[in-house]
């Protein structure tokens, strides 16, 4: 007769045992009193308990939620149950009732899959998912934030009371009239109160000067199928209307042609437009941001541009400084765009020497941030190419570097009377002198002057002992 989990005896018990030994999960057998009566050296290792310490013991006083006595209670068995019975290691744990061959309880068993290095997997996992979210968000942002308030450079205190003034009324609708000097950055500025505005709709760019009259209208305000000959015969949305809960920025919008001037009105009073050749109103939310380098007051007087129309458009007029207004950012300016293109064509950023420094801070930069930009990548671009690691008065462009190089060689004309080799010597000297003086210093001008190769001059210079010092220029 069988007497359940104590009939277990002689070979029985040690075939039972090695085989249970053999499984590399961890195993636990109890009695219906919820003793153990095995456990296998899988489980031994897995909680650092020896056979002998927990077997004839209640697994409760090892594991008080073990999950067995439940079973035996229940006469139930469970699969796949999720445990983490100390702390870092995880568990998937399997129990059955045990039964004799009169079906009476004679005790539970359970298997222990021990997940820790696949839960880790999956937390390492869990967590690369999460950061790569995150980077995604941070790209897009990036992206569509392309311009923003925290993105304007600027420490100069105009110029951070206009962005001040910008920022605070991005949210409202109210037009805005920016005024400023090419390169200024007014289309930086339209474009930052765009994405702090939150609309929803698109940022349409349309530069009044750079459309044709004879396209201006269809562009601006769109047209319907067949309103002129070679018209799209489905007609055509205008930038405006492309901008419907957007912001349209109207570049140069002092180069509005005068008798589009009026159907620009409407729009402004109310955001209504008529695609050309359409007889029905077209009803928008537009905010408008209108930029010009010119002077509208006097646009206006001189009948060029309308009077209601410069009100409406002028709610708030936003001046921004020239570069030459606002020397004190230069510097920045110049760390900043060296930072930027250093990275976009792979480069170390260099220091930047105090003289050159010098020149950029006191140059005119007529065309203000975005002359000053193109300078930078033009250094940045010769930097990669020379691989001089450091950067040099010539990668300046030369309108720039004319202007401040100074080479001034002392000049003698007392050459005195010799004998004739010494009397070549001497005049051969001076020509060199005075070339390198109109060239400024520079070598490349100065052998077009004197019409020999360069190193040939190079040799002279050496063999005169011609000092470069003095010139700003090196070579
Ligand atoms: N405050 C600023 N911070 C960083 N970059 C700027 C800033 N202002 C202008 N820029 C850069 O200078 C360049 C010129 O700016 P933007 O096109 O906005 O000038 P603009 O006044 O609209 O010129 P234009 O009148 O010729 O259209 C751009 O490349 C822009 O990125």
């Amino acid at each position: 007769m069988d007497d359940g989990l104590n009939g277990l005896n002689g070979l029985n018990i040690y075939l039972f045992n090695t085989v249970l030994d053999s499984i590399k999960q961890s195993l636990c057998i109890v009695d219906n009193n919820c003793v153990v009566k095995y456990w296998n050296t899988a489980a031994e290792t897995f909680y650092s308990i020896n056979k002998e310490e927990i077997t004839g013991k209640d697994v409760r006083l090892f594991f008080p939620d073990a999950l067995l006595p439940k079973v035996i209670k229940e006469q139930h068995p469970f699969e796949d149950v999720y445990n983490s019975p100390k702390k870092d290691y995880y568990i998937v744990i399997s129990a059955a009732p045990l039964y004799d061959s009169n079906n009476n309880l004679i005790g539970g068993i359970s298997l222990e899959r021990d997940i820790t290095d696949y839960m880790k997997i999956t937390k390492l996992l869990e967590k690369t998912t999460d950061n790569l979210t995150l980077l995604k968000q941070e790209i897009h942002s990036i992206n569509h934030n392309k311009y923003s308030f925290s993105k304007i450079i600027g420490n100069n205190e105009k110029f951070k009371k206009t962005v001040e003034l910008c920022k605070n009324i991005s949210n409202s609708n109210i037009n805005i009239l920016i005024l400023g000097d090419s390169g200024t950055g007014k289309e930086v500025i339209a474009r930052s109160v765009h994405t702090q505005s939150n609309r929803k709709g698109p940022f349409i760019p349309f530069n009044c000067s750079a459309i044709p009259y004879s396209l201006f209208e269809s562009e601006l305000f769109g047209y319907e199928g067949g309103a002129f000959t070679g018209a799209d015969k489905k007609g055509k949305i205008g930038k405006i209307e492309a901008a419907n809960k957007g912001t349209v920025f109207l570049d140069e919008i002092g180069d509005m042609p005068l008798d589009m001037q009026p159907k620009f009105l409407r729009v402004l009073e109310d955001g209504i437009i008529n695609r050309l050749g359409g007889y029905s109103d077209i009803k928008l939310d537009i905010r408008i941001i209108g930029a010009t380098n010119k002077n509208l007051k006097e646009l206006v007087s001189e009948g060029k541009f309308r009077q209601d129309l410069y009100y409406r458009l002028s709610s708030v007029v936003v001046e921004l400084p020239s570069l030459k207004e606002r020397k004190d950012d230069i510097e920045l300016f110049v760390y900043h765009f060296l930072k930027s293109f250093c990275m976009q064509y792979g480069v170390n950023i260099p220091e930047i020497p105090g003289n050159i420094m010098n020149i950029l801070v006191n140059y005119r930069w007529d065309g203000n941030i975005r002359e000053l930009k193109n300078v930078i990548e033009r250094i940045v671009i010769m930097l990669k190419s020379y691989k001089t690691g450091k950067i040099i008065l010539e990668f300046l462009p030369e309108y720039i570097y004319d202007e401040y190089a100074v080479f001034e060689p002392e000049i003698t004309d007392d050459i005195g009377i010799s004998d004739l080799n010494t009397a070549v010597t001497n005049a051969e000297k001076k020509a060199i002198l005075m070339a390198l003086k109109r060239s400024k210093g520079n070598i490349t001008k100065a052998t077009k002057i004197l019409n020999i190769p360069r190193t040939s001059l190079y040799y002279k210079l050496r063999k005169y002992n011609i000092s470069m010092e003095n010139k700003v220029i090196s070579d």
